[in-house]
This record gives structure tokens, sequence and C-alpha cells, in this order.
């Protein structure tokens, strides 16, 4: 049959999703979210779910697919990552109250949030330990700035960021989320794209920054905003973008948004994309948090400490006051091993305040995010007395902020069970003794069921049935049951007079009677009424508990703060890190240093001991470089990546693996690998490198610290060389900046003679019978050669292939020697490309005839013998 009739439902179906194109409508019918049309086609493609049809709209079947709402968060999260945004439309009355209208008349439904990357809130759709964030880039007159949320914790910066540094802001952050305006054309998509963020763009109004400042002063209820600092146009356009989104987004029910706290320009040391990606700071190359230097040095307690880490370890400081006092307080616990002990023992137990919280404020918790508060705030007074004769700045500080909460911990206490359930609906969450009133109606719900229990043994009594049973169910309420052999007797005189039948099943037949449904009455209201008080004391102890947000919001952040000085110590401790001097000298020097993930694996894979090696950028106020040579496999590049990592570590306020570290400040930190592939943005490999050699020769200053990893191997030889050569004089004459530079081109080792702050070191190995051997260990001077051969032969490249690269690069290395000669006679000898060279023939083995020839002596011979010789050896030529 069709229809080309519009029901009423699909009426009001396509009028919502008309207002949410961008997005996949959940459209809630009863116990699922069903979707129609294009949605249904792209969700269940998505979510791997039966396309069904339901329907016709315009003489076309309607696609329909659909959720069950109970199982809802799952698909949620799959939606998100494969980059959908989702509205949530619910049902907005009782479908009884619908039906007063009319009996045609359908349920009122509105959207009530839409969910897209950058506004999560569920702990099942975040990562416990790491932020997501939503940002918002504005440009005003020329003056750009960049503002971000992490909605979930409550958290809201903000920093004035031109056009350039956007990219490495944007790296440094990684969001899920960028907002851009529709009528500017920010260069963001391809970083965002690097980093698997969403772009959206929001109308022009939403940047507006005089209604944006309107915005945020109704926001905090403050007249103007000056109590938080003085803002810009760009500024204040950016945070008025993300709160208009965030009112869009979460339907008008704005999350808890702590004020406005400004980045300091210059305040974190510069990491571009680039570096960060190729450093694996806190992502490893293949993607994820496995094998990166986060996770290695990963020792906090809480999830609170952990984003705490994240956010150090991705913005290192540069201001020696903040780095010296997060260094004392790590000396300190570590120092006090007993405390520490005492206080991550403390910390274990500390839940996500800040997600519990964040999500109270926008009316999507339950009773357990009240325990958390509860919880979490006890174990903060307990920690406060556990440090509070401790005598360390930042601890002390930190501390302070754990009490003063004595007032809703004490509510929390009495109103609280232990272990209240995940949803305020299934109730049983408020103690007894808290409510007179409550207790009195659980007393009178709890009755009733023990009323029921003595009614089924009176009526098995009564009816000689032993196996009648009285249950409950959705549909019919309390009903008394038996099985269908025993129908006949219950609906016969005299039983039928008090037995009502109700329903007959299969096996069973169902009853009630007068008392049993006056008791369900009585018991349903009882059950109702104590819900709805539950209800009640639910939203004053939430309201309790907003109202202290400033405060538990402080504890929070003291909680991580004292959690990420505990493990940072912790870590020093069981890995013997040394404390850093960090200071306004232009030193780099570094005694006994490690890779931290790399000597991590190695003692994983039970491999031999992390060789220590020595860094020592001495040169004062001038450029210091070290350029390193040796062969494949030594070690160069964890060498060089090793002391990019102590700097960054040291920066951000932790111990470093390494005997003795003493670091000048610094600014920038640069990390680059000669042609790595980055086909995805359809650079060729060359040309990624040049961009990103380009990128560090136009921006560093003589306090950065620049790691080069064999640039200028993605071209010719002489090209490569060239342009090495180049980029090492230009970080010395130009930048002055302090860089450890490593390259096969040996050529290059002369520089040292001529740049007076260059110097050479080499990796070394040695050389046993044919084969190398790897000491990993760095030293001064140049190396002699590549062994890149030796290697190959190691990784099992075929033998005479091996054998003819010897011959070549013989031929090669004599020809530079004698003016390319020899090269040219080796390119006319051809045969490079020839199958099976006849290189260096292994000598043959003796043939049986040689051997046999070999074994007489012709003097001793007689004629007859010999003769015999001669026929024995031709017949031994036919076989
Ligand atoms: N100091 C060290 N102690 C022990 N093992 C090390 C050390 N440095 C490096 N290694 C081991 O050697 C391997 C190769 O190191 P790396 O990649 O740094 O060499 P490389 O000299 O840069 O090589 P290539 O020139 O081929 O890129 C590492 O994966 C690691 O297992």
């Amino acid at each position: 049959m069709t229809d080309d009739s519009v029901t009423p439902m699909m009426a009001q179906y396509l009028e919502i999703k008309a207002q949410y194109s961008d997005a996949i409508l959940f459209y809630r019918m009863g116990d699922f979210y069903e979707m129609f049309f294009d949605d249904a086609v792209a969700a269940s493609e998505a979510l791997d779910i039966a396309l069904t049809k339901r329907g016709f709209h315009l003489g076309e079947p309607i696609p329909m697919c659909g959720v069950p709402v109970v199982a809802a968060e799952g698909h949620l999260l799959s939606l998100i990552r494969k980059g959908f945004r989702v509205a949530i439309a619910e049902q907005m009355e009782d479908p009884a109250e619908a039906k007063k209208r009319g009996s045609k008349s359908v349920v009122r439904r509105d959207v009530v949030r839409l969910v897209t990357p950058g506004t999560l809130t569920e702990d099942s759709l975040l990562e416990a330990r790491r932020h997501n964030f939503l940002c918002a880039w504005a440009e005003v007159r020329d003056e750009g700035a960049l503002a971000w949320t992490d909605i979930s914790t409550g958290e809201l910066r903000v920093m004035p960021c031109a056009r350039a540094r956007l990219a490495p802001e944007l790296a440094r952050l990684m969001p899920r989320e960028i907002l851009v305006s529709d009528a500017s054309d920010t260069p963001v998509t391809s970083v965002a794209t690097d980093l698997g963020a969403a772009v959206t763009e929001v109308a022009r109004a939403s940047y507006d920054s005089a209604g944006a400042e309107r915005r945020l002063c109704a926001l905090w209820q403050v007249a103007t905003l000056d109590a938080f600092g003085t803002y810009g146009r760009a500024e204040l356009s950016a945070m008025g973008a993300l709160v208009d989104y965030l009112d869009l987004t979460q339907r008008g029910k704005l999350p808890l948004l702590r004020p406005p706290v400004r980045e300091a320009l210059g305040g974190a040391m510069l990491i571009d994309a680039a570096t960060r990606r190729n450093l694996e700071i806190t992502s490893a190359l293949a993607g994820g948090r496995a094998g990166s230097l986060l996770e290695t040095v990963d020792r906090t307690a809480t999830a609170g400490g952990a984003r705490l880490l994240e956010r150090r370890l991705s913005a290192p400081s540069r201001d020696l006051n903040v780095i010296s006092g997060r260094l004392d307080s790590v000396d300190c616990l570590l120092a006090q091993s007993g405390l520490r002990n005492q206080l991550r023992e403390a910390l274990r137990r500390v839940p996500d305040m800040d997600r519990a919280l964040s999500r109270l404020a926008l009316d999507r918790g339950g009773p357990r995010d009240l325990a958390a508060i509860r919880n979490g705030l006890s174990q903060a007074q307990l920690i406060a007395s556990l440090v509070a004769g401790v005598d360390d700045g930042l601890l002390t500080q930190a501390a302070k902020s754990l009490t003063g909460n004595e007032d809703i911990i004490s509510l929390l206490d009495q109103s609280l069970v232990e272990d209240p359930p995940l949803l305020a609906r299934d109730g049983g969450f408020i103690s007894a003794g808290f409510d007179p009133d409550l207790d009195e109606t659980r007393k009178l719900r709890d009755e009733g069921r023990a009323v029921i229990a003595g009614m089924q043994a009176d009526y098995a009594a009564e009816t000689g049935v032993q196996s009648l049973k009285i249950k409950h169910n959705n549909v019919l309420g309390y009903f008394i049951e038996v099985t269908a052999t025993h129908a006949e007797k219950m609906m016969s005189a005299p039983l039928n007079e008090k037995f009502i039948h109700r329903q007959t099943t299969a096996n069973q037949v169902r009853f009630t009677t007068l008392p049993l449904s006056e008791l369900e009455t009585r018991i349903l209201n009882a059950g109702n009424h104590a819900l709805e008080l539950e209800k009640n004391h639910f939203n004053r102890l939430r309201t309790a508990i907003l109202s202290a947000a400033g405060p538990i919001g402080f504890a929070a952040a003291g909680l991580a703060e004292l959690d990420v000085a505990a493990a940072f110590a912790d870590l020093a401790s069981g890995e013997g890190w040394t404390r850093p001097r960090v200071d306004a000298s232009h030193a780099f020097l570094i005694e006994g240093g490690r890779h931290p993930v790399v000597e991590r694996a190695l003692q994983r894979q039970g491999a031999a001991a992390f060789v220590a090696n020595d860094c020592a950028l001495t040169a004062r106020d001038a450029p210091a470089i070290w350029l390193l040579t040796g062969p494949n496999m030594a070690g160069k590049s964890t060498f060089l990546r090793q002391n990019a990592l102590i700097a960054l570590l040291a920066q951000s306020g932790s111990f470093v693996p390494a005997a003795k570290a003493h670091i000048g400040l610094v600014s920038q930190l640069f990390s680059r690998v000669g042609a790595s592939d980055d086909l995805a943005r359809g650079r060729s490999t060359f040309m990624v490198e040049m961009v990103e050699t380009a990128a560090i020769l136009n921006q560093a200053d003589d306090r950065a610290f620049v790691i080069l990893d064999e640039i200028g191997r993605g071209t010719a030889t002489y090209d490569g060389l060239s342009i090495a050569w180049a980029t090492l004089e230009h970080l010395h004459d130009a930048n002055r900046c302090r860089a450890l530079f490593a390259t096969h081109y040996h050529e290059m080792t002369s520089l040292a003679q001529k740049l007076p702050g260059v110097e050479n070191a080499t990796v070394s190995v040695k050389e046993w019978k044919g084969d190398v051997i790897f000491l990993h260990e760095v030293r001064r001077g140049a190396a002699d050669r590549s062994y890149g051969v030796q290697v190959a032969k190691l990784a099992g490249l075929p033998e005479p292939v091996i054998e003819r690269a010897k011959v070549v690069l013989e031929a090669l290395e004599s020809g530079d020697r004698d003016g390319g000669n020899r090269r040219r006679t080796l390119v006319d000898d051809l045969p490079l490309f020839r199958i099976a060279p006849p290189v260096s023939p292994a000598p043959p083995k003796e043939s049986a005839l040689e051997e046999r020839l070999k074994s007489v002596n012709p003097d001793e011979l007689t004629p007859m013998a010999a003769l015999n010789l001669v026929y024995e050896l031709k017949k031994a030529l036919a076989e």
C-alpha cells in the first residue's frame, strides 16, 4: 500500500530534522531511538545494524533503523568517532498526556542535546586520563585569539594567537573539535586532519565580540569581565563563540564553566606539530598512548593528575620560577618516601570530581556523581592532613585548597548511602534516617511487599494449590498465577467468586482479588512517593554541590597538583632520575643521559642495558652544535631524541633520566627527521622535509634547541649534502642555537674546523670478522665510515647483493680519491643491473678428478699404471 500523505508523526520528525540537517537525528520512540531516511542509511552502515522500512513518504518506503535507549551510549560513541554529530530528540511528555489532546495527536518531542566530539561528558564516551578540548579561533582586525574548554571539567582558557601560531597551539592541545567562523578562511583544515579533530563552521554572529562580552557576563553573573582580567576583542570573540556553541549543543543548559584563565604568550616552550609527532610526546607515531613519553613517565594515581601531566608535558614551562618550584616539590616528596607512599595510596581512592561536577551541572549526573564528590572531598581532607607539615611552597599551596568543604561533606555523609546506584530514578540512594518522611513511605512500601508474601501463603492454603504465586509485571501489575492444570478449579465455584480471571497464557492462568488490587495501589503509591522524595533530595544535594562548585574545583586542582608531584617523585626514585639544574645560561650539559622510552623497551625485551651517554654543548652565549656521524643503527636518532626529551622533562618539572643535567632555559624545541612520508597531505617526501627545515631556520632563536636527523637524505646525494651543509651553517651563523645534527654525509665533518661552534661526535662500533658490533657509545670525533653494507648484511640482504655492494662501494670510494675516474669506469663497466653479477666468485670446490690427479705422483707411476689412470679418469669424466 502506498500513501502519499504525511502522518502527523512524520511531519513532526521532518520539522525537527530540518533544524538539525548536519546531524543524525536520534528520534525517541518508547524504548528506542529511531532514525529515518538518509540518517538511517548512514547510521545502519556506520553501526552495522539492520536497515528496515517503515511506512511510505511521497510514495517511497521510508528507510529506518533504531538503537535501544539502554544501549545508546555505545552507538553514540561509534557515530561520534566516525565523524558524525548526533541530535537527540526526546519525548517531552507522557504518551497519555498526548492522548488527552485527541487520539491522533503526537507526543511532543524536542532536541535536548546535540552531541559533537568536543562536547562529550559521559564517562563512557571520554578517556578518563585525557582532556577533551573544544577550541575556537577568532580574528578581529588582524589580531588572533584561541579559546578552549573541556566541558567535562569546566576548564576555560584563552590566549592571543596569531594565524602563524595556530597550528602549533592546536597541536599542543589536540582538541577534538575546532570552531571556525563561516565567514573567515581559517587555515585549520590540514592541521585538523592531522590531529583527527572535527572542524565545525559556526555562524559569524557567534563571533560577534560585543555580543560575546554580554554572553560571558551573563554566564558568570557579573556586570563586567574586569574581575577576570582585561581581554582583547579577539579573545572575547573566541570565548563568545565557544559559549554560544555550548548553548546551542546543550540546548540552553550551560556547563559549569569556570572563569577564564589567560595563558601568557611565551609562558610555555614552543613545540610545533612535527616536533611533537616526532618526539612522540603524548602519542606514539603508530598512534595511541602506548610507546609515547607520556605513557612511559605516567605514574599518576588519579584521572585528574593524569590530565594535568599530559598538559605539563605538552607545554613545558619557560619560567624559571615555575620550573624550580615544581622541581622543589618533587625533591621534597622524593626525600620523604614514607609520606609519598601514604599520599599516593590516599590519592588512589580519589574519584574524578571534575567530571562528576560537570555532569551534575549539565543535569546529566546521578547519585554516583554525588558520591564521587563526597568521597573526593573527604579524601582531600585526609590528604590535607597528611601534607600539613610539609615545607614546600607548591605542596602547601595545593594542600590549602583541599579543606574548607566540611559542610558539604557532612551533608553528603548524612544523606547518601555508601554505594549508591547509577541512576536517580532507581531510588535507594538516600540513607535511612536522613528524612523521616521518606523512611515512613519506604516502610509502607516494604511492608506491602511483606503482606503480599503472607497473602500468597494464605491463598495457596485456601485454594490447595501449593504452587500458587503472586507475581508482578508492568502490564498487569500484581497478579496471582497458577499453572493451567489448576485453571478449572480456580474458575469454578466457590473460588471463582473471589479470584477474578485476568489472563490465560500457554501454561499459566492469572487472577486478581480485590484485596490484592487495593494493596497494589498502596504499594505503588508508596513506592512512587518514595522515589519522588528521593528525587527532590537529589536535586537539593545537586544544588548544594553546584553552589560550592568553585571550592570543589580548587580541591580537584590541588589533588591533581599533588598527584603529579608525587608521581614525578615516584618515577625519579624508581628509575634513578636526577634533578636537573635549569637556569638562564645557554648550557646544555648532560652526563649519563638515557632515552626513557627506548630504555624501558629494552628492559621489557630483556635486552642488553641501555648505554648512557654524555652531551656537552658547551659554548657559552654562542652557537653550540654537535655534528653526529656514525654507522646506521648505532643509536644516533636515539641520542638526539633523548637530549630533546631531557630538556622537555626538565622544563615540565620532572627529574630527568641522566646522572647530571645542566640546562640553560630552552625556549623552542625543534625536531626533524629527513624524508618522512606525508602522502596523506599529498606532499612528496622531500618537500615535507624541506618545508619543515625551513620552519626551523626561519623561527629558531638563540635559546632554541634543535635536533636534525639526516636532513637532506630525501634527494640526490650532492643536493642533499649541499642542503645539509648550508642548513648547518645557517643554524650556526644566523640562528645561533644549540643543535644536534646527525648525518651520513661524512664530508660535513670538515665543518668543525671552519665553524667555531661546531664539534664532531660519533657513535662508536667495533668491527669483528667483517661484522659490526654496536657499542652505542657517543664520543668526540668523526666516524670513519657508515658501515651501511654491514648493517644491510645483518638485515638479511642476499649474499650476492652484499658482495656486489662492497665492490661498488670500494669503486665509489676510490673513485672519489682519484677524481671520479674510477666511478666513471664503474658506470661504463655497467653490470649494475645484471641480476647475478659475477662478483668475487667463491673459489670453486675441487672436483673428484682434480682430487684424484693431485693424489698421484707421475714419477712413481709405471707405464701400465699411467694407462690405467687415463682410463679411470676418462670413465670418471663420463659419469
Ligand atoms: N644508548 C643505547 N643503548 C642501547 N641500545 C641503544 C642505544 N641507542 C640505540 N640503541 C638501540 O639501537 C637501535 C637503533 O638506534 P637508532 O635508530 O638511534 O640508530 P641510528 O644510528 O639513528 O640508525 P640510522 O642511521 O639507521 O637511522 C635502537 O632501536 C635501540 O634498540
